[in-house]
């Protein structure tokens, strides 16, 4: 191994940069750099996930200006040798392709619409994404940004409202104020009705002029209310696609409130558009700690022998705002917490958590198995839900509203804006297993967690050091999705001294204590998803079909019967009967014990 050190291998690619490779940590040789690479206008990042995903290795990545492979194979010389041997050929293949498409970039060019531009998603998520990607130069060298919305606006009048929300990355702020004046000078605004041919027939002819001739591609970020969706689906697909190259559009949810409702939904998208054309967002799934939750599990041997009934004891996603529906109230009533974070954001992350391994990291096998485990679950009873709703609450004189005092609320309201459920998986692997959901608003924090609660160890000689509660005693591995994204487990350990008392710490993987780099938000990734046409992070239409599928029932019946749901206070920790839940299913919630 130690000769390896000073074996620096370099190899000059066709299309013209030069790399080297040598071992870089050590004597545990553990990983591998690519030190001076000149890439002469090339992009890493993308040559880095051009690798990736051919190869199926996320071991090699960016980091500090170099392409970094870490080896999971460090006992020979030979497999060293045999993962450098692969990375550059890789890279070099790849490398030559980049620099043949580079030369064909030049005759293509991405238009980027975001339908309803003058509203609140729009401003908050999409316009700085993209203003982050344009950063991280991962937008195309020609590309075009038009805000489309009935406000009426100048592009200089859409180029303020838009500064006001970019911001720089923590770690990059250098030249960010060019950066910025130039990203703008891209962003252009066209006003118009969304059931409009003549106006979208207008934002086609704008379009082409910036398009300027070359091949046309065409990215619709669908920023605006479900029930104009199909309307602009069609105007563009009719009035503005692309002649030349691809177009594609995204979908933001909610994608119908039930299953009749969605199957109408994406009916009427398929009258107009393709299904590999429509991306359906689900904007968890671009969760950094989501998306690598598919790493920790099929690229650490010590995980996967245990995700199944035999260790896990019960699974809990658990979801919590600390501000109510202030401001959307309006769309919210008409949706409920169920519909707006349990069948979508926290059952995308089931599916990904409890899946079989997928053939490979295709977007078609991971989705495939995602729906296999969507279809095996077992329908939701009625009893095995909680539901809540916030009231108004006084604390050290703030007065926080109850959600039916919100004008756009009507009042009476049921619309619960807390619930709990359990649910389960019907299949050998998950079998009696409960996987645990909580969604809520106005409640005392904000966070999102998969917390994993392993089964008690039998016959432990310990058990006495332990205390009464086997249950405190047991491991727990949490993935905190945010704030603070952290991986950590719950082990028990003997506290330091001459007496055999055991506590319980954390092995712990705090984000920000190990990586220097901001995580980029969840839109920029799955934007540069999408203008690469990578449909991973994107909903098909069959796993739609197969969440709706579980959850239509149970809100029919809750909506039906007009169940009550427990009121809580606002800034509280949710309704008690999500304890009763829990217990009936011999669960305590992770996120309520003393050492969280
Ligand atoms: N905001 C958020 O945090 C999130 C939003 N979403 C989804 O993203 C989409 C956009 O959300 P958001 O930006 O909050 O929505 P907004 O309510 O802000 O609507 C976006 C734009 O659509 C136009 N619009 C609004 N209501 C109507 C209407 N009744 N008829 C025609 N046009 C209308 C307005 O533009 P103009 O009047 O200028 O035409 C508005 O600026 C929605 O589907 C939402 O469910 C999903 C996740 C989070
Ligand atoms: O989709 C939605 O998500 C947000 C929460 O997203 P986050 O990324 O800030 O955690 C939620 O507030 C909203 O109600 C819902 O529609």
């Amino acid at each position: 191994m130690a000769s390896l050190s000073s074996s620096v291998s370099s190899r000059s690619y066709s299309s013209g940069y030069s790399a080297s490779f040598s071992p870089v940590n050590g004597n545990r040789h553990r990983s591998l750099s690519f030190l001076s690479a000149s890439p002469q206008g090339l992009n890493f990042h993308e040559l880095c996930v051009r690798f990736q995903r051919k190869s199926g290795r996320r071991s090699v990545f960016m980091q500090d200006g170099a392409i970094v492979a870490n080896s999971n194979q460090t006992e020979s010389k030979s497999s060293l040798k045999g993962l450098k041997d692969e990375v550059l050929s890789v890279l070099s293949h790849e490398a030559a392709k980049v620099g043949a498409e580079s030369d064909g970039q030049n005759l293509s060019t991405v238009s980027i619409t975001v339908v309803g531009a003058s509203g609140d998603l729009a401003k908050k998520k999409i316009f700085p994404a993209l203003f982050a990607l344009y950063y991280e130069g991962c937008l195309p060298e020609h590309f075009t940004i038009y805000g489309y919305s009935r406000s009426k606006m100048t592009d200089v009048e859409l180029r303020n409202m838009v500064s006001k929300t970019l911001t720089c990355r923590i770690d990059k702020r250098e030249n960010c104020g060019e950066k910025m004046e130039e990203f703008l000078k891209r962003c252009f605004y066209h006003s118009g009705q969304y059931d409009s041919q003549e106006h979208f027939t207008e934002l086609d002819k704008k379009l082409k002029e910036h398009e300027a001739g070359r091949i046309s591609n065409r990215l619709f970020y669908l920023s605006i209310p479900p029930n104009i969706f199909v309307d602009a689906v069609k105007c563009a697909s009719t009035s503005a696609s692309s002649v030349n190259g691809w177009t594609r559009v995204i979908v933001e949810k909610p994608f119908g409130r039930d299953s009749e409702t969605s199957a109408a939904l994406t009916k009427s998208l398929k009258q107009y558009l393709k299904e590999d054309q429509i991306f359906r967002i689900d904007h968890y799934l671009g969760k950094e700690l989501v998306e690598n939750l598919s790493v920790l599990r099929f690229s650490n041997l010590i995980f996967e022998p245990l995700w199944s009934r035999q260790y896990i004891r019960n699974v809990q996603f658990i979801f919590s705002e600390d501000f109510g529906t202030e401001g959307r109230g309006g769309y919210f009533d008409n949706y409920g917490i169920i519909r707006d974070i349990m069948q979508n954001h926290l059952l995308q992350i089931l599916a990904l958590f409890a899946m079989e391994t997928p053939v490979s990291l295709d977007a078609e096998d991971i989705r495939n198995e995602k729906v296999k485990v969507l279809r095996s679950m077992r329908p939701i009873r009625v009893e095995d839900v909680v539901i809540g709703q916030y009231k108004s609450h006084t604390k050290g004189g703030v007065t926080n509203p109850g959600y039916t005092d919100d004008k756009t609320v009507p009042k009476g309201s049921l619309t619960p804006t807390f619930a709990a459920a359990a649910l389960f998986i019907d299949n050998a692997r998950w079998d009696g297993v409960p996987f645990l959901m909580k969604a809520g608003k106005a409640l005392h924090t904000k966070s999102a967690e998969i917390r994993v609660q392993f089964r008690h160890v039998p016959g432990n000689l310990y058990n006495r050091n332990t205390g009464s509660d086997l249950d405190q005693a047991t491991n727990e591995l949490v993935i905190r999705v945010q704030p603070d994204e952290a991986i950590y487990l719950k082990i028990n350990n003997k506290v330091p001294g001459l007496g055999m008392r055991l506590d319980r710490s954390n092995l712990n993987l705090l984000y920000s204590a190990r990586y220097s780099k901001e995580i980029p938000d969840a839109y920029e990734r799955l934007l540069l998803d999408a203008i690469e046409g990578e449909r991973r992070l994107f909903i098909r239409s069959d796993e739609l079909d197969a969440a709706w599928a579980l959850f239509t029932p149970l809100l029919k019946e809750i909506e039906e019967k007009k169940r009550i749901p427990e009121y809580y206070p606002y800034g509280s920790r949710g309704p008690v009967g999500a304890h009763y839940l829990a217990a009936k299913h011999k669960v305590q919630w992770g996120d309520v014990s003393i050492d969280q």
